[in-house]
């Protein structure tokens, strides 16, 4: 019987797994830190590992490190609640087979670890160690995914199709997948550049350069169909490692007959969807302060809160350039810090869409926590009321710090019985 490692901390998700492994016929063995799953794995051999990175005494990639270690390593699927580009890569760098995100979708898991088991053990295919890696920033659970497969597109050769809204990354994240995956420079053809005439010489230039290397065919879609021709040609020719971009649906193009549709098969071997800026507000922060730092120089210059405040109220038709280019106009004509509202482009303080965005906002943070909540067996689904505990949680302080801190205060400015107050705040934030 195959024997598989669950390094997982959360009683609730381990239990999922364990279900999940025995449903293969397989047996289950948990360990809920990374010392526990080492020893574990030290005693007695096993023929896969699933191992959580977040644990609490140390990284899962330090334990994922220790056990490639060993002679005959088994190998180990990755599951992670942070799925940063670092990670990501990370885990690939360290030979992780897989890598999963929280919530996890057990449905998914269970097939991939069945195939797991029955692969026979050979070395996975290594990154390339680059050292001065492209970073992108984002830890929003969409951008999330992507990382997960831009490490995938990093351990092979194979063709990636990165889409999203202008501005989102995809030129970066082909950046981030060219140098991690070797080491000859990534060669750019942007097809909406060149007039129809010029596009086809500039297009076999570009082939040409890139021979052994990688080929960025920017805005795939705007390739008029003779030279679509041309990329299937060189696509079947395997020359060149080819990634293209797009902004636009190529499958409404496809079924618009604008696109061929065994080009678009062949480019999306690997997919990287790019989320827009405004469906990961948990980004902003981040990201501005990273732009900003790039922005100001040798300058320290922080984003007040109220500006932060700002940004997570607009739109962003233009996503990360537009954002970058409000942190240089923010750097430009804030000469003390903090970088107040009235240093950011006016056209972010006028969006009367703002509310109708801090909803959506706040909508689709509930259903990733509830995703959250909810990825356990039946049997550990938390009852309602507690449910509603966790989200008046942080409601109540919030409020409560509106109002300075004074209960009494709070209740009678929004209308709360005094009584119920109190007793909701000794239970949900232990205050007396
Ligand atoms: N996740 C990210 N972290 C840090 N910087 C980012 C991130 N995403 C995008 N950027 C920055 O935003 C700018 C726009 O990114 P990029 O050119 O890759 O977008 P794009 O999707 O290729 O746009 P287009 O469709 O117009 O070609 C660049 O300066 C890039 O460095």
């Amino acid at each position: 019987m195959a024997r598989v490692l669950i390094i997982e901390d959360e009683y609730a998700l381990a239990a999922a797994l364990s279900t999940v492994v025995r449903r293969i016929g397989a047996e289950a063995v948990v360990a809920a830190s990374g010392q526990g799953g080492l020893e574990k794995a030290q005693r007695q051999a096993f023929d896969a590992v699933l191992l959580d990175i977040g644990l609490p005494d140390m990284s899962g990639l330090k334990v994922l490190a220790a056990l490639r270690e060993a002679e005959n390593p088994p190998p180990v699927m990755i599951i992670t609640a942070h799925g940063t580009l670092d990670n990501a890569l990370e885990a690939r760098r360290l030979g992780a087979y897989d890598y999963f995100l929280k919530p996890l979708n057990l449905a998914e898991i269970q097939p991939q670890l069945q195939a797991l088991l029955k692969l026979p053990r050979h070395e996975p295919p290594a990154v390339a160690n680059s050292p001065d890696p492209v970073m992108m920033i984002g830890t929003a659970p969409a951008m999330q995914r992507a990382f997960a497969v831009i490490a995938q597109a990093c351990a092979t050769k194979v063709p990636v199709l990165l889409t999203g809204q202008p501005g989102t990354g995809k030129t970066l994240a082909a950046e981030v997948i060219a140098a991690q995956s070797g080491t000859q420079p990534l060669v750019r053809f942007r097809c909406d550049e060149w007039p129809r005439e010029q596009a086809e010489v500039m297009l076999d230039g570009c082939l040409e350069k890139a021979r052994g290397g990688p080929l960025l065919i920017e805005e795939v879609g705007a390739l008029p169909l003779p030279l679509q021709a041309v990329v299937c040609r060189a696509l079947a020719k395997e020359e060149q490692r080819i990634l293209a971009t797009s902004s636009h649906s190529l499958l409404e193009a496809v079924t618009q007959g604008r696109f061929r549709e065994d080009l678009y098969y062949q480019l999306s071997v690997l997919h990287v969807s790019l989320p827009p800026l405004a469906e990961r507000t948990e980004d902003l922060q981040a990201l501005a302060a990273a732009l900003l730092k790039r922005a100001a120089g040798e300058r320290e210059l922080p984003l007040a809160l109220e500006s932060l405040a700002v940004l997570k109220a607009y739109a962003w038709p233009g996503n990360v350039r537009e954002l970058a280019a409000a942190m240089q106009h923010a750097a430009a004509v804030c000469s003390a810090p903090p970088v107040l509202p009235r240093h950011l482009p006016a056209r972010l303080l006028e969006n009367d869409q703002a509310n109708v965005h801090l909803e959506t906002a706040l909508k689709r943070a509930l259903v990733a926590w509830l995703d959250r909540q909810l990825t356990c067996p039946e049997e550990a689904l938390p009852e309602y009321d507690a449910l509603l505990a966790e989200v008046e949680k942080p409601l109540l302080a919030e409020l409560l710090a509106r109002f300075e801190d004074k209960p009494t205060r709070l209740a009678a400015a929004l209308n709360m019985n005094r009584a119920t107050l109190r007793r909701k705040l000794r239970e949900l934030l232990g205050r007396e």
